[in-house]
């Protein structure tokens, strides 16, 4: 890929984030390439969301580079949505008292040509604006398959649907990364497989197509969606691999199991075993 080009993607270089004594995240090197699906895999604490914090500029490495299309990225949270790149959030963050159509209109304030003071004022071009952005907000829930929900209260909504809504939210910027923060946390076993589908789609979209880079507990999930996992323990990343390799690497079950990656041995199938009880 061409350095500079608008497609090579994501690049975390040798990243490290220390808070105060704690070592979140160390020398951290992974990358999210063009129309790709990458989870991002590890016990409680082990850094994954301190590495989406680094990636949307809530938190700064004290070492260790990103780039973004080629480029050095100093990402801002307030400038990500322009640079092409979404977020949703673990504990959904939807505005309780909007409704759901409201809450995904959010999505697209910053393109939306008429601003909010121009929108109070009511200037010419706002009403359009807004009509605007309402349709296609709607569109956005329709494909998440919600949009029967759009004038309800997101208070009001169940856990599954509010899920979906600020997925919608986050897919109405049509980021060209998307950071998808505990997509299956919370909903039931049915919910999974249209949500897994929904995932798997971004990076092919012919509009609009994007990459994800997602954390997840699920490890059905999570090897069913993804081309790449890479598990991180103690906020060193010790596994990267298809979910295949990822599955049968002797590391991500001690880092699970807390125990000796020398007391396990790895079947020929994807199992492995443990040769000795964990203490
Ligand atoms: N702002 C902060 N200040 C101090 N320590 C923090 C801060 N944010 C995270 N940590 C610590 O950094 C380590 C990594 O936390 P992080 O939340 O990134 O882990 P995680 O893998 O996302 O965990 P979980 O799966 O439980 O969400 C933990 O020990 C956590 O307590």
């Amino acid at each position: 890929m061409l350095k500079g080009s608008p497609d090579s993607g994501l690049s975390v270089s040798g990243v490290t984030v220390q808070f105060g004594g704690l070592r979140a995240l160390e020398d951290v090197t992974l990358s999210v390439p063009p129309r790709s699906v990458v989870g991002l895999v590890g016990p409680n604490g082990a850094g994954k969301t301190t590495l989406f914090n680094v990636v949307s500029g809530f938190v700064r490495p004290s070492a260790g580079q990103l780039t973004w299309d080629g480029h050095p990225f100093h990402p801002k949270p307030r400038r990500l949505v322009r640079q092409g790149i979404a977020r949703t959030l673990q504990d959904v963050g939807l505005f309780p008292h909007l409704t759901a159509v409201e809450n995904v209109m959010l999505g697209r304030t910053t393109q939306r040509r008429a601003g909010y003071v121009s929108s109070l004022l009511g200037l010419p071009g706002s009403a359009r604006d807004e009509r605007e952005s309402r349709r296609i907000s709607t569109e956005g829930l329709d494909r998440l398959g919600v949009a029967q929900h759009a004038e309800r209260q997101a208070s009001a909504l169940p856990y599954p649907v509010q899920k979906r809504v600020a997925l919608a939210r986050a897919l109405v910027t049509r980021p060209r990364l998307l950071l998808l923060d505990e997509p299956a946390g919370g909903l039931g076993a049915e919910d999974f497989e249209p949500l897994a589908e929904l995932v798997k789609s971004l990076p092919g979209d012919p509009d609009s197509p994007c990459s994800v880079l997602l954390v997840e507990h699920h490890m059905d999930f999570v090897m069913g969606v993804c081309d790449q996992v890479v598990v991180l323990d103690f906020g060193r990343l010790v596994a990267a691999g298809t979910p295949s390799e990822i599955q049968s690497d002797p590391a991500v079950a001690a880092a699970y199991l807390g125990i000796d990656p020398t007391d396990i041995e790895v079947d020929a199938g994807t199992a492995v075993t443990l040769t000795e009880e964990p203490a």
